[in-house]
């Protein structure tokens, strides 16, 4: 096996844990979505969004992806939004 193929093997492995623990966050999303029907709360949190930004920021090993991973979060959870406000 080349280089080329070990680590796209490596990338497919990790594709398919996220992909799981994505599928396993939206599912949760919509029970908060739900919840937030029934108490007439708006989908969108923006204080929430921000510190989920930051605590994932700060669990990183490597600072250098501080921008990376806040891109990655506002683009998940913007997905996050549209999947509640298809209820
Ligand atoms: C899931 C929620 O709804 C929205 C989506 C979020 C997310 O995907 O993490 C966070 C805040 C909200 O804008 C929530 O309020 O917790």
């Amino acid at each position: 096996m080349t280089d080329l193929e070990q680590y796209r093997q490596e990338i497919d492995a990790i594709d398919q844990e996220l992909t799981r623990l994505v599928e396993q966050r939206f599912e949760v999303a919509k029970k908060v979505a739900a919840y937030k029907r029934a108490h007439a709360l708006p989908v969108l949190d923006s204080s929430r969004e921000d510190a989920v930004i930051q605590r994932n920021q700060e669990r990183l090993v490597r600072s250098e992806y501080e921008t990376e991973i806040a891109t990655f979060y506002t683009g998940l959870m913007a997905i996050s939004r549209s999947i509640q406000e298809k209820m």
